[in-house]
């Protein structure tokens, strides 16, 4: 017979075991309740672009690593999921043109403090400010999501965070919006670039948005997952009473199946492959958690009116993450400074000619042993290095003066974002079928998977129910003012 809306859902699938298909298999658990079967599909490991790899007795981050302080949903998970944060090492960071050292951090607040000032006057000042006061906006949509409130589409949602100040930022580059807002040339050039291309392998022509989110990942306080950020993928999964089965999603269809009694009710199927072969079943709602993009996923959507594209326009980014475990050759980086006094922990590059690197850092592993400190330099120890292409053998052997091991991850890593930016996929791709995966157009970060699960599981739950008071409701700061 037609399903009853009133009644929750029997089935639901979720494509993709990242962070963003675990926490919606939360978040549905949360909306829906014990009642409900969530099967999530995934064919490789569980976490995707979450992952760690073994160097020694030890596993490193090659992919997602930093966490912001007031990213709270990833906190609220490591919370529910009883898993503690890494232990903190103090970081430091130093600027590297591709001949010398144009900037090193020093230990001493002041230093830096007076150097920046020196140099840049309040532009650094500003900047800390200027993020500030976006994340101000960001960290409403915290309050929208505890009082049930959802989006259709990632415009609305900016909106509803930002008024129109967020969708103008996603129309203009980082470096319009911030000559705009006053900050200098060459500030852009020297500091700004640097953290685009370390946290997006992009120069400062990416969207507004993003480059905020990006300056913001440079914040004090960062933070990562004790034992590895996967965890939380697995932890979710387990947490969600989700079933996971470990196959690739090939299709999804839409089945009428027709009914004497009342109005034809419709299904999704959805095919996929294991190692046994081809099988497919039905559910009431499907969540794609996975960038619906050439090389990313391959998922073809059959018997749809309009038609779902298997890719959707735009493209994504490669990052390769290299970690090498050996011993830095100091002539590269053009100091003369003693290895045994070199502590800096991040080296990020500005964006000149023939720069074969983002970055180079000295990583630790993912779980901090008892009496850790940083080895310095003169020390065998474990480098990442991001590049937008595989290293070369000589191009290592410049970098590196002995090398043990050497691990590579190719990363198709976030999207190319290069604005004015075209109208970004629809969280809704049809009646019950749910695109997790638009929100990185927006950008792309471990938090915006999750806030965007949050809201595709508050929307499915919403449309189910026909509760339609609480998608796309406008002003919503206004009036939700003085609530909390
Ligand atoms: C090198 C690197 C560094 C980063 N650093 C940070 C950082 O420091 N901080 C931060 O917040 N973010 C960081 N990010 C971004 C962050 O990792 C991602 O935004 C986030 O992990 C995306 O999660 P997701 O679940 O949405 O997608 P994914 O992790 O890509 O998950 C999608 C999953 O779907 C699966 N899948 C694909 N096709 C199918 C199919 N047909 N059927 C079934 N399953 C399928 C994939 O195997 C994958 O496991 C980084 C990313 C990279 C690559
Ligand atoms: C979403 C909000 C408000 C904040 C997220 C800030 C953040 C942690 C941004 C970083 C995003 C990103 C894609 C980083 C990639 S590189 C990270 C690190 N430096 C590394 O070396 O792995």
């Amino acid at each position: 017979s037609a399903p009853d809306l009133q009644d929750p859902p029997k089935k639901i699938a979720v494509v993709g075991a990242g962070i963003g298909g675990t926490a919606a298999a939360f978040y549905l658990r949360q909306e829906f309740g014990a009642g409900v079967k969530i099967d999530v599909f995934e064919p490789e490991s569980v976490g995707g672009r979450l992952a760690t790899v073994k160097v020694g007795d030890h596993e490193y981050e090659t992919g997602g690593a930093m966490i912001h302080p007031l990213n709270l949903h990833m906190k609220h998970f490591i919370e529910k999921l009883g898993i503690p944060p890494r232990k903190d090492v103090h970081s430091k960071m130093a600027i590297f043109d591709g001949k010398e050292l144009t900037f090193e951090e020093s230990d001493w607040f002041i230093i830096n403090f007076l150097r920046l000032l020196w140099r840049y006057g309040f532009n650094f000042l500003r900047m800390q400010m200027w993020v500030e006061s976006i994340l101000d906006k960001f960290m409403r949509i915290y309050q929208y999501q505890q009082y049930g409130y959802s989006f259709s589409s990632v415009e609305r949602l900016l909106h509803a965070m930002g008024g129109d100040s967020f969708p103008t930022l996603m129309n203009q580059t980082l470096e319009e919006t911030m000559i705009g807002e006053g900050f200098s040339q060459v500030f852009l050039n020297d500091i700004v670039a640097p953290i685009t291309r370390v946290n997006y392998g992009q120069s400062v022509r990416i969207n507004g948005f993003v480059g905020a989110v990006s300056l913001a990942g440079t914040d004090s306080g960062l933070w990562a997952v004790d034992g590895g950020n996967k965890k939380v993928c697995s932890g979710l999964l387990y947490h969600s009473k989700s079933e996971l089965i470990p196959a690739k999603v090939t299709s999804i269809s839409v089945k009428v199946r027709p009914s004497k009694t009342g109005p034809a009710s419709s299904f999704y199927e959805v095919n996929y492959v294991d190692g046994s072969g081809s099988a497919h079943a039905l559910y009431d709602i499907v969540v794609i958690a996975t960038p619906l993009h050439q090389g990313k996923s391959d998922i073809a959507f059959s018997g749809f009116s309009p038609p779902i594209p298997s890719h959707y326009p735009g493209r994504f980014q490669q990052t390769v993450s290299t970690l090498v475990h050996g011993m830095l050759n100091m002539s590269y980086l053009g100091t003369t400074e003693p290895a045994s006094k070199f502590t800096v922990s991040d080296i990020l590059t500005t964006d000149s000619k023939g720069s074969v690197i983002h970055t180079l850092s000295s990583v630790d592993p993912v779980h901090i042993p008892p009496d850790y400190k940083r080895p310095p330099a003169s020390q065998t120890k474990v480098w990442k290095v991001f590049s937008p292409q595989p290293l070369s053998q000589e191009q290592l052997k410049d970098m590196f003066l002995s090398r043990d091991s050497v691990s590579e991850t190719r990363w198709l890593a976030y999207p190319s974002y290069s604005p004015p930016h075209r109208k970004t996929p629809p969280f809704i791709l049809h009646n019950r079928l749910y695109y997790l995966n638009a929100v990185e157009w927006a950008a792309s970060a471990m938090e915006m998977s999750a806030i965007s699960a949050r809201n595709v599981a508050l929307l499915a739950h919403h449309r189910w129910h026909k509760q339609v008071g609480k998608i796309d409701q406008e002003d919503l700061h206004t009036r939700l003012r003085g609530e909390l």
